[in-house]
């Protein structure tokens, strides 16, 4: 079955991941890009993990899981090396309408991971809705090889005049704006803030 792909603000929301391990860890490694308010409970770390959580300031208890762990959560991730621990963290996140997702068992998941292409913030998620994660990998490597670098900075500049443009023409007009001042980054990364705001305005003096 195919996943909707959901964009959501992740900074300061409360997320709760269990375990501690080498899966925990890379569930915890993609989230941190998106600013969550993290927090982990494991009965043991690895050391790769501790070492993670201490430089990003992130909360971390050593202990059990208990299903009062839950309150305030917004998001849960159950990545322990215990199916039954997951399933029923899954069980009790669901009760409470908090999005899950269970590292064993797509049956248990309410949401899944997405293999990562980000470039500043260009994000896309790819999924092969849970058939094989090694298909998701090889796509993400195929937009890094194959999406210019300079996207994500352009991507910054355009959201920098897009107040000042949604004022302009028309919208077939802005939208052939965009796209032709996308060309001409890609060929000129170097142009200057001014430059670029004067090219904004001749093209648009040009329009009417
Ligand atoms: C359903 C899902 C639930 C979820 O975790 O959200 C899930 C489930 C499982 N994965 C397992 C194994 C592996 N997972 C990876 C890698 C990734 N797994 C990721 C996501 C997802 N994995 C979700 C579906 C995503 C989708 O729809 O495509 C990625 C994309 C995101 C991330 O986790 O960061 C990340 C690649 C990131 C990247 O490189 O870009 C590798 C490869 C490797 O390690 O290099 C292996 C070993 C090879 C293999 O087994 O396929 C097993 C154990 C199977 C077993 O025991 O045999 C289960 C449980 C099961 O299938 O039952
Ligand atoms: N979804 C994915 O991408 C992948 C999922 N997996 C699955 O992930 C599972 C975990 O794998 P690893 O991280 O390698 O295991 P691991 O053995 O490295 O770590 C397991 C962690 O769970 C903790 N734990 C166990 N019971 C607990 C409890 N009751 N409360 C709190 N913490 C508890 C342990 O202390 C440890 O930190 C595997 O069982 C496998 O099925 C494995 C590879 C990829």
């Amino acid at each position: 079955m195919a996943y909707f792909p959901m964009f959501i603000n992740l900074e300061n929301v409360p997320v709760l991941i269990v375990g501690g391990g080498t899966t925990a860890l890379r569930k915890a490694e993609k989230l941190s890009y998106f600013k969550p308010r993290l927090h982990v409970i494991a009965l043991s770390y690895q050391p790769a993990m501790l070492s993670f959580l201490n430089k990003h300031h992130y909360s971390y208890e050593e202990r059990a899981f208990e299903k009062e762990d839950l309150e305030g959560m917004q998001m849960v991730i159950a990545a322990t090396n215990d199916a039954s621990v997951n399933a029923s963290i899954a069980f009790l996140a669901k009760a409470k309408h908090i999005p899950i997702n269970s590292v064993d068992d797509l049956d248990h998941c309410s949401f899944l991971f997405p293999s990562l292409y980000t470039n500043e913030d260009i994000v896309c998620g790819i999924s092969s809705g849970g058939h094989s994660p090694v298909i998701s990998q090889e796509i993400r490597k195929i937009l890094e090889a194959q999406v210019p670098d300079d996207f994500g900075i352009i991507n910054a500049r355009l959201g920098k005049l897009r107040e000042n443009v949604k004022k302009k023409g028309t919208m077939a007009s802005r939208k052939a704006f965009y796209h032709q001042v996308i060309d001409l980054l890609l060929e000129e990364p170097e142009m200057s803030e001014e430059a670029l705001a004067d090219y904004c305005e001749r093209y648009f003096q040009n329009e009417d």
